[in-house]
């Protein structure tokens, strides 16, 4: 049901124009039947000919229409749910997506949209089967009432029992789906860790045998027993079909009278309804598998719809200038399985300028970090406030606050197109930049796009340093950034790069655990544990 909707989403007018052409074709088929078994009855008019090729023809012209329709629209709502998901991951909070977790992500992005994607294709066929079945239903109940009311009721069972095994048969299928997610972890797995997996035999034996193997196999014996069911079910209603038939021939005549033009009316329409019946049973395993991919994927899209940001910048759009930004009071925790165990950041007061370098230090996990995204407005404070000119940063304004921040992570993402920077002397900047970071040797940049980002950490560093460099915003941060440069090249870091932004009015906060370069910065912050050690001034000789 939740694929029609899915398909409803897209058009209702078009879908009501399929349905339409759709129970025309069907009847139409069942008038052609009708006719034929009239004709094999004896009953010859004279333009009978002209009669069955016009119907022909109808059911052609409309069968292709419903088709065209149904395959236009069923693309057409996999091309929406593709973008609604990505849009929905783009404007969802960062801790929301963390919790997730990429996994969880990926296979829904991949598997669950393919496996809808070629489902829907099936969903106009199954349409124009159900149209048929339709029409000829309605034939049937033009020739006897009576006999027509003993099939519905045997269908009716029949249903209810074929509907048993499909409940079983999607109960594995979820099952399945489980399984997929845990395969999916291991195949990232694989990819991520391989030279650890290459380096220690007995660690790779391990882990195939451990986990990857019992995953394979958990989910090849949930796929048996749920294709098997499937199989199960439809050699059932084959059957079944038989079973109706022959209780119509040899079982009903002998309680009531039915005419041989009846008889072999319903003989000759369920032998020509054996094929879309057949058809739409084996297409029922993959709407079941479409239906739970849907269901993961509603599931997901809800709890992105719910937890989704305000990503518009409308009424805010002095990104440059500032003079202050505040953290009052401001918390961040993440939840431990242990309740002991979270770790709290805050409560923080730090209050910023512009023209400062100021060093974020502290230990191993003691949350520099995690101050980083929440100055960034990545993170939402627990509790507390980000205020920008007194300015407090809400749900409505947050987008706005981030465009202020350029940011080289430690875990980065370099884009291999320098993305959304619309200057005309892009190119040329760019090549300056690419000489200053002595890259220029490496790397050419073309209409904003860069030859290669194979390089080294520390080069593909400095590429992301670039396209800090030509964002030009206010406030930089840098999360030990040096850390993966040669000394020379940190030493230029420090004492040239850091020191030039400063001079042009930016607010430069690093995170770094280069001890001997802290006297270069106005301010160095220290965290322990979550909180602020010291906050110490800078004084310069
Ligand atoms: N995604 C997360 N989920 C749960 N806990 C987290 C997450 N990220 C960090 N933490 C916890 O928060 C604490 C601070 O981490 P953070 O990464 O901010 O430290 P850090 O000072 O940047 O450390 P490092 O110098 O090692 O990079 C750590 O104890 C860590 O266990």
């Amino acid at each position: 049901m939740n694929l029609i909707w899915l398909l409803l989403r897209a058009s209702k007018l078009q879908v009501a124009i399929a349905i339409l052409t759709g129970l025309v074709s069907g009847g139409t088929t069942a008038r052609l039947i009708a006719l034929i078994n009239s004709a094999v009855s004896g009953n010859f008019t004279s333009n009978i000919v002209w009669y069955f090729a016009a119907l022909a023809f109808v059911v052609l012209i409309n069968s292709i229409i419903c088709q065209v329709l149904l395959i236009n629209l069923s693309q057409d709502a996999v091309y929406r749910l593709r973008l609604r998901l990505s849009q929905g991951v783009l404007s969802s909070p960062l801790r929301h997506l963390e919790q997730l977790g990429a996994n969880q992500l990926m296979t829904t992005l991949t598997e669950d949209v393919a496996t809808l994607s070629t489902t829907v294709y099936a969903i106009p066929f199954i349409c124009v089967d159900i149209a048929i079945i339709a029409g000829c239903l309605l034939y049937l109940g033009s020739l006897s009432i009576g006999v027509f009311a003993f099939t519905i009721g045997f269908i009716m069972v029949a249903l209810g029992t074929i509907q048993l095994l499909i409940n079983r048969a999607q109960h594995f299928l979820t099952l399945a789906r489980v399984d997929q997610d845990r395969l999916f972890k291991h195949f990232s797995t694989i990819v991520d860790g391989i030279k650890e997996l290459k380096l220690h035999a007995a660690r790779r034996q391990d882990f195939f045998s451990q986990e990857l193997q019992k995953s394979a196999a958990t989910s090849r014996d949930h796929n048996a027993t749920a294709l098997i069911t499937f199989s199960i079910g439809s050699n059932w209603s084959n059957l079944l079909f038989f079973i109706l038939i022959g209780l119509l021939l040899f079982g009903l005549p002998q309680l009531i009278a039915i005419a041989p033009s009846v008889l072999s009316g319903y003989i000759l329409t369920f032998t020509y309804l054996m094929l879309p019946m057949q058809s739409i049973l084996d297409k029922l395993q993959q709407l079941s598998r479409a239906s739970v991919a849907l269901q993961k994927i509603e599931r997901m899209g809800l709890t992105l719809a719910a937890q989704k940001e305000d990503t518009g910048t409308r009424g805010h759009k002095d990104t440059g200038i500032f003079s202050t930004l505040e953290l009052q009071q401001v918390t961040h925790a993440y939840p431990g399985e242990v309740e002991d165990s979270n770790f709290i950041l805050g409560p923080l007061d730090l209050t910023f300028h512009p023209g400062q370098l100021v060093f974020i230090v502290g230990g191993n996990g003691s949350g520099k970090s995690t101050l980083a995204k929440l100055i960034t407005g990545l993170y939402i404070p627990e509790s507390g406030q980000i205020r920008l000119d007194g300015k407090v940063i809400t749900d409505e304004n947050r987008e706005w606050y981030r465009q202020h921040f350029s940011v080289v992570f430690s875990d980065f993402y370099l884009f291999d197109r320098i993305l959304g920077i619309s200057n005309l002397d892009f190119d040329k900047q760019a090549q300056e930049y690419l000489q200053q970071l002595q890259l220029s040797h490496k790397v050419k940049i073309e209409n904003g796009k860069l030859s290669t980002t194979a390089l080294s950490q520390g080069q593909r560093k400095r590429l992301a340093l670039l396209t800090a460099y030509l964002e030009n915003r206010s406030i930089y941060l840098f999360d030990e950034w040096a850390s993966d440069q040669d000394p020379v090249f940190r030493d230029i870091f420090y004492k040239e790069i850091l020191l030039n932004l400063k001079q042009q009015g930016k607010t430069v906060l690093v995170i770094s655990h280069d001890d001997h370069y802290f006297h270069l910065a106005d301010r160095v912050i220290k965290l322990d544990y979550g909180k602020v050690e010291y906050d110490q001034r800078i004084i310069k000789s």
